[in-house]
């Protein structure tokens, strides 16, 4: 028995034009929560949602609003995004370094749970005194792809650090997000993700329903061959 697998459809690949509608179709297909990228156009070159958004479709939905922010000044957000009803609020690592213990905390005195991100060529390393420390984060999420852009290519040589936070941490939450399909979820489901984040995969299947029951399946019989 491993830690509970976590199907999060990434909503960035939905029509936003009928964000709720989507949310409810993908709820209804099996998903366990809702991946919600937060883009600033700085962080990263793209620009997407923000609190106003997610406080809109809280007003549909009772699901784990499982919040991604790639911004540059995730404290700015904390408020906003706890007022909003986000569930998760993930920030990443690199822009993190001075504040982080700030940012858990409020993150946590808004009734959110911490996540921390890390891009693909940031040394995992540097998010392990946020796993150990007092107040620690509750989830790390290894970025499989370069952040900005759903649609992106899985990247495997980024299994190495799932492995690597796997074994020094067997009951954390670790999350995969960007490139994720029936095609990639094995290699990381071995490597010990058990929250799989799917945009493209799912939004753009014809059975949507049968992707997030194959990844689930593949993180489950991951688990019982370790
Ligand atoms: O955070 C990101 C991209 O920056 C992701 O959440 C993507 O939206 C995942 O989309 P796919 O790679 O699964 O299409
Ligand atoms: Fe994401």
């Amino acid at each position: 028995m491993g830690v509970a697998a976590k199907i999060a459809p990434s909503m960035l690949s939905s029509d936003f034009a009928n964000l709720a509608s989507e949310a409810k179709r993908m709820l209804s297909l099996g998903a366990d929560w809702l991946h919600m990228d937060i883009m600033d156009g700085h962080f990263v070159p793209n620009l997407t949602i923000g609190a106003p958004v997610i406080e809109s479709l809280r007003k549909h939905t009772t699901a784990y609003l499982d919040c991604h922010l790639m911004v540059t000044n995730p404290l700015d957000y904390v408020d906003p995004m706890g007022k909003a009803g986000a569930s998760g609020f993930t920030f990443h690592v690199e822009v993190s370094k001075e504040n982080w213990q700030e940012l858990v905390q409020k993150i946590k005195a808004k009734g959110m749970r911490p996540g921390v991100a890390v891009k693909p060529g940031t040394p995992i390393e540097e998010v392990y005194p946020l796993v150990e420390g007092e107040n620690p984060v509750e989830m790390v999420l290894v970025m499989t792809v370069e952040p900005g852009f759903g649609g992106q290519k899985f990247m495997p040589e980024t299994m190495e650090k799932v492995q690597v936070l796997r074994k020094k941490y067997p009951s954390l939450d670790i999350e995969v997000d960007g490139g994720l399909g029936p095609s990639t979820i094995d290699v990381a489901a071995s490597a010990g993700a058990n929250c799989i984040v799917a945009g493209s995969s799912v939004f753009g299947a014809s059975e949507p329903g049968q992707v997030i029951s194959l990844l689930r399946k593949s993180v489950q019989g991951a688990q019982q061959n370790n």
